[in-house]
């Protein structure tokens, strides 16, 4: 029998989240970093549940993966498989990271293509959609300010770069009226540019009401973590996103990957602002996964450093265990 080994580590990093968290102010991003190996093999994995989003604290967090650390060394006499089941989201998906780099079974290259995040201003975003190769694609948080604001800034990005294509993300801040304000902005022939508006509107109906009625291609991101959510085909719905830190196991993600792929749905992975370690094995799963799409990961330039691992071409600051901020949790 070989032996298993684990550590566990806990982290704190300065970040501003601000961009994406609307008015939901988060000083630092905190999670835990886990390291399994076994024999000559060896995983790590990052568990850190999202402030507001996630339903567990990092308390709950931590306690139940030293739980479930116990109970799978426990298991190893029995040479048993110990199960993910009943796990808190970003639980269960740290600890399937861990043990699917351990088994081998994670692909090393990653995508690390971004749609980069951009705030209304052209020439800023000609010169980073220069030094990004192939398709030009960007994303701007919609839903902050008045609506009709909105429609113009991506109707004057459209018009401004014939080839760009836009990802908008609403995070459900409209009423239809307001989402009808921002389509009125948008041109008929720019429309086909936006290649989705993530939840547009307050209730998953209205959403669909907008897209049918201005043409607008949608995506479901807060809808994929509702209970009576189930994938099915719908006229203009062009996405499913996919936080995998706040939906659960590797596994569990690749089976809804899998079923969106059956019903011809793209799905995109996406950032829960996960530090530069669980960002990069998210470029890795959707390189695996959902190849040929631009995962939703521009999220690392909100933290000041990277944590044990880089992301491919950022200038930040690499910090390994050794760091202020990182210690290492005994148990
Ligand atoms: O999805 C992306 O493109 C980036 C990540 C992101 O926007 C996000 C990150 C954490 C919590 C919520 C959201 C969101 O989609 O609003
Ligand atoms: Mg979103």
């Amino acid at each position: 029998m070989t032996n298993r080994i684990f550590h566990l580590y806990q982290y704190a990093i300065p970040v501003d989240s601000q961009l994406i968290l609307r008015n939901r102010f988060l000083k630092k991003r905190e999670g835990l970093f886990v390291q399994i190996k076994c024999g000559e093999h060896e995983g790590w994995g990052e568990i850190a549940p999202l402030p507001e989003f996630s339903q567990e604290t990092l308390e709950q967090a931590k306690e139940q993966t030293v739980q479930w650390l116990k109970k799978w060394e426990q298991a190893r006499s029995a040479n048993q498989k110990f199960s993910l089941q009943g796990l808190y989201p970003s639980v269960a998906f740290g600890l399937s990271c861990a043990l699917a780099e351990m088994e081998g079974e994670l692909v090393q290259e990653g995508n690390y293509q971004v749609a980069p995040l951009c705030y209304g201003d052209p020439d800023e975003l000609y010169d980073v959609l220069n030094q990004i190769p192939g398709e030009k694609v960007a994303k701007i948080k919609v839903g902050m300010y008045e609506a009709n604001r909105d429609g113009m800034i991506a109707d004057m990005l459209l018009e401004a770069i014939p080839d760009l294509y836009l990802r908008l993300d609403a995070n459900r801040s409209w009423t239809l009226s307001k989402a009808q304000l921002f389509a009125k902005y948008v041109k008929p022939e720019h429309r086909s540019r936006i290649q989705f508006l993530e939840e547009p509107c307050k209730t998953r109906e209205q959403s669909r009401i907008f897209a049918e009625h201005h043409n607008i291609a949608i995506a479901w991101d807060e809808s994929v973590r509702e209970l009576d959510f189930f994938v099915q085909k719908e006229p203009h719905l062009a996405a499913i996103i996919i936080k995998p830190t706040l939906m659960g196991s590797l596994e569990y993600c690749v089976q809804l990957i899998e079923e969106a792929h059956r019903h011809g749905i793209k799905v995109v992975i996406s950032s829960s602002i996960e530090s530069s370690l669980g960002l990069t094995q998210l470029a890795r799963i959707a390189q695996q996964y959902t190849p040929n799409v631009i995962p939703g990961l521009d999220t690392l330039n909100l933290m000041d450093y990277q944590l044990l691992r880089a992301w491919k071409g950022s200038q930040l600051p690499l910090l390994g265990l050794d760091s202020e901020f990182v210690h290492k949790i005994s148990f």
